[in-house]
């Protein structure tokens, strides 16, 4: 495999006003291609920020981060907006969806804009929802919905799938019906996922488990022992 990410001392600073906060000290790690990442740590540790920044939302205030073969730290903002939308599909705790559009049209209205989309139909059946197409978000229980943001964020054929606690607003057994989607979908396309969560439990389904403590890297760690999402309980 080869390196499809790689951090190299990236750092993060905020001021508000004149306080400085350094939300990222020196963090470097590296992602292979179609590596399934979970990225763990306590509240305030930097998770989202590396999240955001590796997905082209957030800038670093040094380091690089290098995407393919290229570092996209110097970037301006149309190249990160053209970035965003080719190459990277979102999955947050909250589902985000278009509220007068229906799950189908969610899914196209993000694809369309994508040169290699995939048809939104297609990904709407393998995420078991070819039965509410026509269902707006309202209509749709969260695990639904969850469903319909992945197939969204899949449809633009994604180079890498951020997942920022998409388990979060769901019961036990839609949170795992929804990992299990994710991990068939790693599996049968080799999407590189990186998911973010405070479940120390499904890191056992991840090929890599990165701890961030304070802003660095605490620890980073292949699980030799990756566990199908159906044999974790928590
Ligand atoms: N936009 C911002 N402006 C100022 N400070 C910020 C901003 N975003 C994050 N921070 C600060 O940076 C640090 C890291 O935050 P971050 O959201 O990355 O943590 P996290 O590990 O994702 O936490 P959580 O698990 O609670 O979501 C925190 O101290 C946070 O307060």
């Amino acid at each position: 495999m080869r390196a499809l990410i790689e951090f190299r001392h990236v750092t993060k600073e905020y001021r508000i006003g004149e306080v400085r906060i350094k939300a990222l000290n020196g963090v470097d790690f590296t992602i292979e291609e179609g590596e399934f990442v979970v990225m763990l740590g306590a509240s305030g540790a930097g998770k989202s920020t590396i999240l955001n920044i590796l997905g082209g939302m957030d800038t670093a205030t040094s380091g690089q981060i290098i995407v393919g073969n290229q570092d996209i730290a110097g970037w301006n903002e149309k190249q990160l907006t053209a970035y965003r939308g080719e190459k990277v599909g979102f999955v947050f705790q909250f589902y985000n969806l278009i509220p007068n559009l229906n799950a189908l049209e969610n899914v196209e209205f993000a694809a369309e804009v994508c040169k290699n989309h995939l048809d939104a139909e297609d990904i709407l059946h393998k995420v078991g929802l070819q039965h509410r197409l026509r269902s707006f978000p309202s209509q749709l229980s969260g695990g639904e919905q969850q469903r319909v943001a992945i197939a969204r964020a899949v449809a633009k054929n994604p180079l890498l799938l951020l997942c920022d606690e998409p388990t979060g607003a769901l019961d036990y057994a839609t949170g795992k019906s929804v990992l299990k989607l994710l991990e068939d979908l790693n599996r049968e396309t080799g999407t590189c996922i990186v998911l973010v969560t405070h479940n120390t439990a499904i890191a056992q389904m991840a090929d890599k488990i990165i701890k961030v403590k304070s802003g660095r890297i605490e620890s980073i760690a292949m699980n030799r022992d990756k566990q199908s999402v159906e044999r974790i309980e928590w």
